[in-house]
């Protein structure tokens, strides 16, 4: 048996509150915007004038794995790698069914959101099946302290099924722990390495004890998320990891809680995240090519999202990580908002978005369908109902004209009224107080595709509260150089309109875009198998010493019960970076 150190690894609530103030905002119903406000606002959120929140004090200190990425100037994002295989869901290699503590059948209530109307939804997951059905309660995130009308334990369980993720090897792993009739916990695991840390957590690269599979393991400290009521956050993070089986989006393997901590196993990404990426490149931005294979895996994953009622709202390069086969994968969901969505058929046959602030409208749909059924995050087969005159089963023809069905599910409605976001990216609706819905995604998203042409986001003033100012006054300004062409210009002007209603993607989501001109060209059904511009460096899992070794191990026999007394003379103090 092997102990760790996480409760010195862990210990610093007071850093990680001040880190947080001057990374992410987090504040309930700001007030509607004035100048005098927004300057409160500005400083309340930051060490005035200290370009604090994007600095990467933490990302630089990811993982030294991370540095060792190749860049591939052959890359062509319209190429498809013939090599890469996309992920089967043969019945033979198809994993088995975890085993869950729940019945089967029975349906775990997860909770809350927020909107406008004050009602929220809750998702009621069957975790045998990974169904979602979305029903209405009365759960108002904004009522709550954080604790009070949510569960505080993350009970220990298996997620639901995730085909996407079929013949992988670590759900073998943790399954076979499981078919043993032993619940997964923090002794099932070896640290190797401290990855990063976060307002609400650590990151740690693990390894499932004898089996060569690596995750990452996000840990966090109950009393500390308790004492800076952080509760819901850690929470919300955990129930939207459970839902998500896409390819651009974590996998959530298992979560468990010692007494101290609670701990979430996901999918390790070897590569670091593309803001370190991209300071790597020469002048510190991605090609036009690059940005656009970035770009479209991060619009499938925020298409997704939306379609279960996700807002994501923390978007930026530093959340986007990089995969070992180079693909991306989305991470950080505490900051994110769910609410109810109403999944639209629309029946569109060539509506081509055009460009800049005009295609806000969104062109013109032919017409417009209610569904009603479950949004399932794994199979998504809609009723689908007509809203208007009802039509025969021939008008809703997979083809129609020759053109696809488009679904769309923006949750643009929703109205949060959170200061939520990192200073840079904020949407103008979140700084001027209005409440927001899902149009803050596009409009993170048109900062995010400029920060990797230009290698510096538009709006970025002397300090936080100047970026503010600059955010909700300053008008969309291109510099000369880098040369971007002009359909990733378009598309940027695009996304940067001020009013979200204006905004390209308010009224059809994800398909608007993926229909401009910039991603022409773009296979959006294998976008999974083109290959990436950059394929880090295969990591040596050896390289990391084992606990085993450990003297300290035999001193605390259980990491959760234990009083541990790590010190930095503890031997199995140095497998971790401290910061
Ligand atoms: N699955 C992962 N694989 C590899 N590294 C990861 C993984 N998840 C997180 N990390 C690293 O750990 C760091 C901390 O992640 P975490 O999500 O807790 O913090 P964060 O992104 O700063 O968000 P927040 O402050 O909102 O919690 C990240 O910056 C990232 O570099």
């Amino acid at each position: 048996m092997s102990y760790l150190p996480l409760e010195a690894a862990f210990d610093e609530p007071k850093r990680m509150e001040s880190f947080a103030k001057s990374k992410t905002i987090l504040t309930s119903n700001p007030p509607p915007y004035d100048r005098k406000k927004a300057e409160q606002i500005a400083k309340i959120s930051t060490n005035s004038g200290h370009d604090s929140p994007r600095q990467p004090a933490y990302t630089n200190k990811v993982s030294k794995i991370s540095e060792n990425v190749k860049f591939n100037p052959q890359f062509d994002p319209k190429k498809i790698d013939p090599i890469a295989k996309p992920v089967t869901n043969s019945s033979t290699n198809q994993r088995p069914a975890p085993s869950l503590r729940t019945p089967a059948n029975s349906e775990i209530p997860v909770t809350s959101t927020t909107m406008s109307t004050g009602a929220a939804v809750s998702l009621l997951g069957n975790t045998k099946t990974g169904d979602t059905k979305i029903t209405s309660s009365t759960t108002n995130q904004g009522q709550g302290n954080g604790n009070s009308s949510h569960s505080d334990s993350l009970e220990s369980s298996s997620a639901p099924l995730k085909p996407h993720t079929g013949g992988d090897v670590r759900w073998d792993a943790i399954n076979l722990i499981n078919s043993k009739g032993n619940s997964i916990g923090v002794k099932n695991f070896d640290l190797l390495k401290r990855l990063g840390y976060g307002d609400i957590g650590s990151v740690y690269l693990v390894e499932l004890r004898g089996t060569n599979t690596h995750f990452a393991m996000k840990v966090m400290d109950k009393v500390s998320l308790a004492s800076r009521n952080k509760l819901l956050r850690a929470q919300t993070e955990r129930e939207i990891l459970g839902l998500l089986d896409h390819p651009f989006l974590p996998t959530l393997y298992t979560y468990f809680e010692t007494e101290k901590f609670y701990c979430l196993v996901m999918e390790f990404c070897s590569g670091g995240n593309l803001h370190s990426l991209r300071q790597k490149q020469p002048n510190k931005h991605f090609t036009e090519e690059a940005a656009r294979f970035y770009a479209s895996e991060v619009l499938l994953a925020l298409e997704y999202l939306h379609m279960l009622g996700i807002v994501y709202r923390d978007l930026k390069p530093e959340n986007v990580l990089v995969r070992d086969e180079g693909h991306i994968m989305l991470s950080d969901f505490d900051l994110s908002l769910r609410c109810s969505v109403s999944p639209t058929l629309v029946k569109s046959s060539s509506v081509h978005v055009g460009a800049g602030g005009g295609s806000g409208n969104g062109g013109i749909l032919d017409e417009e369908y209610a569904i009603h059924g479950c949004m399932q995050p794994s199979n998504f087969f809609p009723r689908i109902l007509p809203k208007r005159n009802r039509k025969s089963k021939s008008d809703f023809g997979l083809f129609v004209g020759g053109s696809m069905p488009e679904l769309m599910a923006e949750p643009t409605n929703v109205r949060s009224m959170s200061f939520v976001g990192t200073h840079e990216y904020l949407a103008p609706e979140i700084i001027r107080g209005e409440g927001h819905g899902s149009a803050v995604d596009w409009w993170t998203f048109g900062i995010f595709l400029y920060e990797l042409l230009h290698g510096t986001t538009p709006f970025k003033g002397q300090g936080n509260r100047a970026t503010l100012f600059n955010v909700v006054g300053q008008a969309l300004r291109f510099p000369e150089s880098p040369q971007v062409s002009f359909v990733a210009r378009d598309l940027i002007r695009g996304l940067l309109v001020k009013e979200p209603h204006k905004r390209i993607a308010y009224k059809r989501g994800a398909t608007e875009i993926k229909q401009h001109p910039f991603f022409e060209g773009v296979n959006w059904a294998l976008v999974r198998s083109a290959m990436p511009p950059h394929i880090p460096e295969p990591v040596d899992f050896s390289q990391f010493p084992r606990k085993e070794s450990s003297p300290a191990e035999k001193k605390m026999p259980d990491l959760g019960g234990a009083k541990t007394n790590n010190t930095p003379n503890d031997p199995s103090y140095i497998d971790f970076e401290y910061f």
